[in-house]
């Protein structure tokens, strides 16, 4: 607190808020919200880089009336009581922040595709008082597609006011000491939980189109990079593979699937595999990794299979977090 003179009332220090934005999903895991949830996900022109004229009938014609029906049925093998596991974990990293940063600043989250709504969430914090809001798309790795398309929408609601919020973006994390740090903390728990040594470690991230990588999004560098400094701190190799192609075109490589299957002819029969591309476990680490990957090793030969989950709403990965965002609120509050 700054000193006032006596006398003087004391100022109301402004409201900071912090957002954390993820991807989003379905409110539901039946074929009606899946396909509403999907119509938005890849009507995004960040997301499919096609013109609208082209991509639209296909979009409307054949995938939401093919997709829903399958994506519902995944979604309903990971689905928890408190719903999907990603909007549950990501409100859960909200209530352990807010305890984290104590009563100057307003944690909430929002997905940038169903509800909670962004511009609802940036709505509230302004209604709330925020004079300052701090936009935390939850991405360790910058990707048009994700980063960019959560901050367009905040700034897109913003665009209405007549009287703004003062705004800051968290930057992109994927090589940082704390970032990389809590990975190796976490891996190297769970590793010593499953029970087996494996042949073999896989960080598997999310991939996209090959022809965005070459159009200048750095989203594949910074995966590369994350692995590199994690296989570093953790002094053995980490194998880098890219999951959930969607569409005919090439995506980054090596596929995630692929890979799995490939190794046990390679005398890899022991692996374990985990996402760090995803601050939250959701259905492409719980359906695809954890069950269709296990399902596919094994039946390619492989003897031993753990999927180690996500940094979550476990300590390390809250700290970290926290550690992170109050760097980007320095110079807006003065944090406990
Ligand atoms: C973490 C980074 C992500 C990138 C990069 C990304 C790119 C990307 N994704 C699609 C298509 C789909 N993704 C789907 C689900 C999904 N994707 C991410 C993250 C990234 N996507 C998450 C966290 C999730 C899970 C959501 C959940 O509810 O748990 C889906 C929907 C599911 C399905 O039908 O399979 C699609 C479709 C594209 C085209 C893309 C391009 C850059
Ligand atoms: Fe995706
Ligand atoms: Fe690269």
């Amino acid at each position: 607190m700054t000193s006032l003179p006596p006398g003087h009332p004391a100022i109301p220090s402004p409201r900071i808020g912090v957002l954390l934005m993820n991807l989003g999903t379905p409110d539901a895991p039946d074929a009606r919200s899946v396909k509403r949830y999907l119509a938005e996900f890849l009507s995004d022109r960040r997301v499919v880089e096609i013109p609208q004229i082209a991509w639209q009938p296909i979009l409307r014609g054949i995938i939401l009336n093919t997709r829903p029906k399958k994506s519902a049925h995944a979604y309903s093998q990971v689905w928890r009581e408190d719903g999907s596991p990603l909007a549950a974990i990501t409100k859960a990293q909200a209530a352990r922040l807010k305890d984290a940063f104590g009563p100057d600043v307003l944690v909430d989250w929002a997905m940038r595709y169903g509800r909670p709504a962004i511009a609802d969430r940036v709505q509230a914090m302004k209604d709330a008082g925020c004079e300052r809001i701090l936009l935390a798309p939850l991405y360790p790795q910058y990707c048009a597609a994700t980063t960019a398309t959560a901050n367009d929408k905040a700034f897109a609601h913003l665009a209405r006011m007549r009287w703004q919020p003062a705004i800051r973006t968290l930057p992109p994390y994927y090589d940082d000491p704390l970032y990389v740090d809590a990975l190796k903390v976490s891996i190297e728990e769970s590793l010593a939980r499953i029970g087996f040594t494996p042949d073999a470690l896989i960080a598997s991230f999310h991939g996209m189109p090959q022809r965005t990588l070459e159009l200048g999004d750095p989203y594949h560098c910074h995966c590369r990079k994350t692995a590199r400094l994690l296989s570093e701190a953790m002094g053995r190799p980490v194998e880098v593979a890219f999951q959930s192609r969607f569409g005919r075109a090439k995506w980054l490589e090596p596929a995630t699937d692929a890979t799995l299957e490939a190794m046990p002819a390679r005398g890899v029969k022991r692996v374990a595999i985990f996402a760090p591309g995803f601050s939250a476990d959701c259905l492409e680490t719980l359906e695809e990794l954890a069950i269709r990957g296990r399902e596919s090793f094994i039946e390619a030969g492989g003897t031993d299979f753990a999927y180690l989950p996500c940094l979550n709403d476990e300590d390390g990965g809250i700290e970290m977090l926290a550690r992170i965002l109050r760097r980007e609120l320095e110079g807006w509050v003065r944090l406990p």
